[in-house]
């Protein structure tokens, strides 16, 4: 990386890009513009009453102030001797250029030949003419001086711009060089120049990634794992003596699994399914062949809540096996813990369930060899490569219930395999869910009763309060309150929210599984995995401000039995977006769906939680609109791997994607 002080500008503007992550000549020049002015002769047509013109004022101008602000106005008559009067806003420090006979360039919107001006220039056009970047900066920065940065870094990487495209498939798919690529982005003359840039910056972004992907892929393969072997009649005995038939996605899941377990090459797998589909099953069945082969396993889940149903599921599937399980949470005493460790350390315990806590520095484990996270993106990539370091060679399995086609999982998750779980277990009726114009619980109100008097129970979802549990917690509470003070002794309410002690929350979600409560009043802190069969009735507050993968999260804690259940999604928003998303929510109960949905309207980072879970954040491609580029490249990269192992070939290329990845050590094993 190059040293941004060749810059030579202040030590303010340094701490601006700073904010702006721009902290070398290389960040310079990969901050591109987000879009371009285009300034051209333009006059207002049927579809938009945009206007650039050149013209010369005719009139003195007139001006109004009211506080600071102002209103100038004044004639105008362009080459065509076609008059119009000009009106621009808090601009009156261009007053003392606005003089009789003087040409200028006027940007704006006209109707009627009026113009608003937006931007007046007092150039002729034919100085202005041309493309002109917008960057997005933050206060204390100037788009001009952020183009002179951009032309100071150009002078200075000229010739040493890294290239992450060898010439060949330059060639192959004819595109322009990197130098020329970036240069065009920055400075275009022409919209193709802004075209050719992007289909090359796209592709080597895509490009990169797949290779660093891939590399990372192979290397793993390269490494030896346990080849696991296991009597396969015992483990057929269990899946038998399952309490229901596996679905056909679930049986293809667990066969590709137990291959990877079976063979030498270590397992990194993505199991996808949507929410309800059983994947836990699938992980007890994987865990339970673990076991068979003489190892122990990890299962390790997002939170307490999580981690003590997966236990109470895994002791129910293992209780006529001999598998002796535990469960390993933060709010076991210091006594506890360590009774645990020693048993962890001694292989008296074969399957530890539990949260983040399972990978602390105390716990050692005699033989660990199979770890499965649950809810992949809520885990730091160093936190799974911490806990995966516990055993030599772990096979890993990472579940995740926001499913995305398989296609793109492929490419997304590009050094995972993935196995995807799309049927549903029979018997499951569609979630029927209705979106409310309400702010309240009245229109509903009937409905709640009716279900509760059959003996049903309900879930509450309290509004999602950004960056603060707090408010949160005092919104739930307050709902709660209120609901008790309406089912007076009728029904007891409880409550949970994101504040409350591990304990706490323990006990509610236990009354709650045992009918003691019969309405849980909750934050999104129930939104993974819980699993109370009898509740098939969810109330949520505030629905627009909620993701619709999280939506089908949260309403696929309902409907996990034969029961027909109920989603109510409250919502007085006026947002005409809001109510289209809201009522997407009511026709489709398909997971992969709505995260496809999800995903044009927010965006990878969003929905699937890149940050946290290593994926990269693309700086011009955009993984669905450039979805045929991210194809190509996956192929282009297998290509370019394969002859680098095989032939040597790209060596230079590769070593350049190595000490890439070593600055980037997110990637490196
Ligand atoms: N093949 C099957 N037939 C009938 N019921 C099943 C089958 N597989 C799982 N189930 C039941 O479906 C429910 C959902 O299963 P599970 O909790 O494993 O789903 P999941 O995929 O982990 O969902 P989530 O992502 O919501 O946690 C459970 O109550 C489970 O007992």
């Amino acid at each position: 990386m190059t040293d941004i002080k060749l810059l030579k500008t202040t030590e303010k503007r340094y701490q601006v890009l700073e904010t702006m992550n721009i902290t070398s000549l290389e960040d310079v020049l990969n901050h591109y513009p987000y879009r371009y002015d285009i300034i051209e002769e333009t006059y207002p047509n049927d579809e938009d009453d945009k206007i650039i013109i050149e013209a010369t004022i005719i009139s003195p101008t007139k001006i109004f102030f009211k506080g600071k602000m102002s209103r100038m106005s004044f004639m105008v008559e362009d080459h065509y001797l076609h008059q119009y009067q000009v009106t621009i806003f808090n601009r009156h420090f261009l007053r003392q250029y606005l003089k009789m006979s003087t040409t200028m360039t006027i940007i704006g919107r006209c109707q009627n030949d009026k113009i608003t001006a937006t931007d007046i220039k007092i150039k002729p056009l034919s100085e202005l003419y041309g493309i002109h970047p917008i960057y997005s900066i933050k206060e204390g920065m100037t788009q001009k001086a952020f183009q002179q940065y951009v032309k100071k870094a150009f002078q200075h990487l000229k010739g040493q711009i890294i290239s992450y495209v060898p010439e060949e498939y330059i060639i192959k798919h004819q595109l322009i060089h990197k130098e020329s690529a970036l240069y065009n982005i920055h400075f275009p003359e022409t919209q193709n120049d802004i075209k050719q840039a992007l289909r090359y910056l796209k592709y080597e972004e895509f490009l990169k990634f797949q290779l660093t992907m891939q590399f990372i892929k192979q290397q793993r393969n390269q490494e030896t794992g346990i080849a696991k072997s296991f009597d396969t009649m015992k483990l057929q005995d269990f899946i038998l003596a399952l309490p229901y038939q596996l679905t056909k996605d679930q049986q293809t899941s667990i066969k590709e699994i137990i291959e990877d377990l079976k063979s030498s090459q270590m397992m990194y797998r993505f199991l996808q399914g949507d929410v309800g589909s059983g994947k836990t099953v699938v992980s007890s069945v994987a865990l339970y062949a673990n076991y068979l082969a003489g190892y122990q396993g990890a299962l390790m889940a997002p939170t307490e809540i999580l981690a003590a149903q997966h236990y109470a599921t895994l002791c129910d599937f293992f209780k006529a096996t001999d598998v002796k399980i535990a469960l390993l949470t933060g709010s076991l005493s210091m006594k506890e813990k360590n009774q645990l460790y020693e048993e962890i350390s001694h292989h008296e315990i074969d399957i530890v369930v539990g949260t983040h806590a399972l990978f602390q520095k105390k716990v050692e484990y005699a033989s660990l060899g199979f770890v499965i996270t649950d809810e992949q993106h809520r885990f730091g990539v160093e936190q799974r490569k911490a806990l995966k370091n516990k055993g030599k060679q772990v096979d890993f399995l990472i579940m995740s219930a926001t499913p995305i086609p398989r296609t793109l999982a492929i490419s997304m998750y590009g050094d995972m395999d993935v196995s995807t779980i799309k049927t549903m277990p029979v018997g499951r009726k569609p979630v029927i869910t209705k979106y409310i114009k309400s702010s309240s619980m009245k229109p509903i109100l009937k409905q709640l009763k009716d279900y509760l008097a059959i003996g049903g129970q309900c879930y509450v979802i309290c509004p999602l309060v950004e960056d603060s549990e707090a408010i949160e917690a005092k919104s739930a509470s307050q709902i709660a309150a209120a609901m008790q003070n309406y089912f007076k002794n009728q029904y007891q309410v409880g409550l949970l929210h994101g504040q409350m002690k591990d304990e706490e929350k323990e006990k509610i979600m236990q009354a709650f599984q045992k009918n003691e409560i019969q309405i849980l009043v909750s934050t999104t802190v129930v939104e993974v995995g819980v699993d109370v069969k009898n509740a098939n009735m969810m109330v949520i507050y505030n629905a627009e401000r909620f993701g619709m993968s999280q939506l089908h999260q949260l309403r696929g804690r309902v409907g996990r039995g034969s029961q027909q259940a109920y989603c109510y999604l409250m919502s007085s928003s006026t947002s005409k977006e809001a109510i289209e998303r809201l009522k997407y929510m009511e026709k489709s109960h398909d997971g992969f769906e709505i995260s496809m949905y999800d995903l044009q309207m927010r965006g990878p980072g969003e929905v699937l939680g890149n940050k946290q879970s290593g994926l990269p954040t693309f700086l011009v491609a955009d993984v669905l609109k450039d979805f045929p580029i991210l194809s190509v490249a996956r192929e282009d990269a297998m290509k370019i791997i394969d002859d680098y192992l095989h032939q040597g070939g790209y060596l230079h290329f590769m070593n350049q994607i190595k000490e890439s990845l070593k600055e980037n050590n997110q990637y490196v094993d």
